[in-house]
């Protein structure tokens, strides 16, 4: 890939688990950031350990090379909570802005299973059509108001969310301007649609659209595990669901081919939530940044 347009960051969430947050609890900020330095990477996603005051956080982040390049956003434009999303849309985005980020990485958590103990495989919710209007409503505002600080907004398709397969995505791009971009999560995709034929379909669709890339590679396995034993998402998660890139079952030359082929330029960031007790963070940090280094030739 070209090294000029894309840059390589790492998300926080292989050290602490947002969602899970007794998942890492023991490991710290500092280390968590001198890791990600000393693994190669140059950008960051924000965690629940990371200081919130830009004037705290800048410093100790720029002192290893490190920058903000996005923080996950929930909105509830379906269910109707559209002024409470604003107003907390308007302190992140403020606060991704002073740390320099360019886009802003959100997902429609309206009726979510993602945090609960119910079967991701079987009972996400699907999104009627005033909750769809909904949604594309709030979106199409929230690019506007990101728009007024010069920044993006992308769309995370999650697994047991409302926006989550193939048909979800399409809607929803359709549904919204074209000033709302597509942040493309490998990992759900591949989960979702449940093959890398139909990962890549999504891709290959929205590239102008995409604006932020997710890589999480998936282990089989365990999604069988989950489909057959109607596990949670973040059961599957703990059982380990994903990894590192080039060290489970998706085929990433493809992903990079299409994305350097669309002169794409932006950050990827390596996601790859997973035990730390079982996978050491900053050993699978190094993994994921040498496979990088030989496989997309950043
Ligand atoms: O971007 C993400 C943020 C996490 O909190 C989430 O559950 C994870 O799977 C993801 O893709
Ligand atoms: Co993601």
């Amino acid at each position: 890939m070209n090294k000029d347009n894309v840059r390589l960051a790492i998300a926080p969430i292989g050290w602490t688990n947002d969602d899970m947050p007794e998942l890492g609890k023991e490991n710290t900020f500092q280390q968590i950031v001198s890791e990600m330095a000393l693994a190669g990477f140059s950008g960051s996603e924000v965690g629940n350990k990371y200081p919130r005051d830009p004037a705290v956080l800048k410093p100790m982040l720029e002192i290893r090379g490190l920058q903000i390049v996005n923080a996950w956003f929930s909105t509830f434009f379906a269910s109707g909570d559209k002024a409470k999303t604003i107003d907390e849309f308007i302190n992140h985005r403020d606060f991704l802005h002073a740390m320099g980020a360019k886009v802003i990485g959100c997902s429609e958590q309206s009726r979510s299973i993602q945090g609960t103990d119910k079967a991701v495989l079987d009972d996400k919710p699907f999104f009627s059509d005033e909750e769809w209007r909904l949604t594309a409503e709030g979106y199409n505002q929230l690019a506007a108001l990101a728009g007024e600080k010069g920044m993006q907004v992308c769309l995370h398709h999650h697994m047991g969310t409302g926006i989550q397969t193939t048909e979800e995505i399409d809607r929803f791009m359709a549904m919204t301007n074209d000033d709302v971009y597509l942040l493309y999560d490998t990992g759900h995709a591949y989960y979702s649609e449940g093959s890398q034929q139909k990962m890549l379909a999504i891709l290959t669709r929205y590239l102008p659209r995409i604006n932020h890339v997710h890589l999480k590679d998936v282990r089989n396995p365990v999604i069988e595990q989950v489909r057959l034993e109607h596990l949670s998402f973040l059961e599957g998660v703990k059982r380990g669901t994903f990894t590192v890139p080039g060290d489970g079952d998706i085929d990433f030359k493809p992903v990079f081919a299409a994305l350097d082929n669309a002169n794409y330029q932006g950050w990827m960031v390596v996601e790859a939530e997973q035990d730390p007790a079982l996978a050491n963070p900053f050993e699978y940090a190094v993994k994921a940044r040498r496979y990088l280094r030989e496989t997309a030739g950043i």
